[in-house]
């Protein structure tokens, strides 16, 4: 098989995984109204290609939050890579880090943050951070992200109670027994068991996770670390305030791949009200739908200046571990940098909120 889109590994990745960890990677939230709608909200908006531009040196470098990247496209953090490919979240930071891009690792992992940083010792990471219940837990978390020279933490707040996946809950879907969460020992390493009370990875997050946590936290955290914070998860302009006034350093929009709640935004709906009211002052970014390289094209033109992809990473590393994802994010950014040339963009800073438009523009016609 030729592997030429995303699609094309997301179907390989479909026939070769089991159907329990498929669902998990692949489901959202409901209906999965949502989920669609993550994807197909990119097909309202329509690029307007300018010509004759000298688009002959065209590059797709970019530089954000002080890093210099290859590309604005990043590796979202997703949880248990090893349920995918045996080398899990090794595989993926390696693959990041070979292309020159930003990777995030979830707290929930099959490899540690000790393991991910020496398999790339030099590359640039960011450590996505759950606040625990017990805060002694969240308080190792942070410290060991910075001695292992993580450049931010990224805080997700869109995960305090877990999502209903109909699909988990019918598999009663747990972690496969031969793995381990590397982040954790005892109980919290392999606690994700099948209960009579629903799927291992609900009881998990409802036990774990502290969903009393206010922006009260989120101070608590700006004045805990050194490292900036990035806040995940937003998808209001009145949370972007907030998140800004608490002392956060950038905001990644996303609604954590639909999996959390149905029936809200998809991220490119909700990112320009959140440029509009924060860009000036931080970082804006965004995740969630991303699949080619017009999308990453269509999220800058509307103020992000970094995008994420979750899922199209895990279908790289099922089918072809490190070597998949660099496939995957090889394909991204030829997508992208073509569809740079053909709107007569040279350099990300080229891109502008002039070069999209929604498709009712077209329908006053
Ligand atoms: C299987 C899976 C596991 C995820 N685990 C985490 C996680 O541990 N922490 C987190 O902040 N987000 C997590 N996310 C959300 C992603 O970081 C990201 O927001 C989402 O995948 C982006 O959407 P996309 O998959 O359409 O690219 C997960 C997403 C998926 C699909
Ligand atoms: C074992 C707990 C699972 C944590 C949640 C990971 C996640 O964010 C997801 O979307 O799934």
């Amino acid at each position: 098989m030729e592997f030429v889109s995303v699609d094309d590994f997301k179907e390989k990745a479909c026939s070769l995984l089991p159907k329990g960890i498929l669902d998990y990677y692949q489901s959202g939230a409901g209906d999965e109204f949502t989920l669609r709608l993550n994807e197909s909200a990119f097909d309202k908006i329509r690029i307007r290609p300018r010509y004759l531009n000298d688009v002959s040196k065209r590059t797709t470098q970019t530089r954000v939050m002080g890093l210099d990247l290859d590309m604005p496209v990043a590796i979202a953090p997703t949880a248990m890579q090893k349920m995918a490919h045996p080398e899990g979240e090794v595989a993926n930071a390696r693959a990041a880090a070979s292309a020159g891009v930003l990777f995030i690792l979830s707290t929930i992992t099959t490899s540690s943050i000790e393991e991910i940083t020496e398999a790339t010792p030099e590359s640039d990471k960011w450590f996505q951070l759950y606040i625990f219940r017990d805060r002694e837990i969240t308080k190792k978390l942070i410290r060991r992200a910075e001695k292992c020279a993580f450049k931010a933490i990224v805080l997700t707040v869109d995960n305090t109670v877990f999502g209903i996946r109909r699909k988990d809950i019918r598999n009663n879907f747990s972690m496969p027994s031969n793995l381990k969460l590397a982040n954790f020992v005892g109980d919290r390493a392999t606690g994700i068991g099948n209960s009579n009370d629903g799927p291992g990875v609900m009881e998990y997050v409802k036990k774990e996770y502290d969903d009393s946590i206010t922006w009260e936290d989120l101070k608590w955290i700006v004045k805990f670390t050194n490292l900036p914070i990035i806040v995940k998860g937003i998808l209001t302009a009145e949370d972007a305030v907030i998140a800004v006034r608490c002392g956060c350093k950038g905001i990644i929009v996303s609604n954590h791949g639909a999996r959390q709640l149905d029936g809200i935004p998809a991220t490119i709906e909700a990112l320009p009200e959140i440029v509009a009211a924060v860009g000036h002052k931080v970082t804006v970014m965004m995740d969630s739908g991303i699949r080619q390289g017009t999308d990453v094209f269509k999220a800058l033109a509307l103020g992000a200046k970094l995008v994420f992809i979750g899922r199209p990473a895990i279908w790289g590393l099922t089918v072809a571990g490190q070597q998949g994802v660099e496939d995957v994010l090889r394909i991204i950014k030829n997508e992208f940098e073509t569809c740079m040339g053909l709107a007569g963009c040279s350099a990300v800073s080229d891109i502008t909120k002039k070069h999209v438009v929604h498709e009712s523009f077209y329908s006053k016609l």
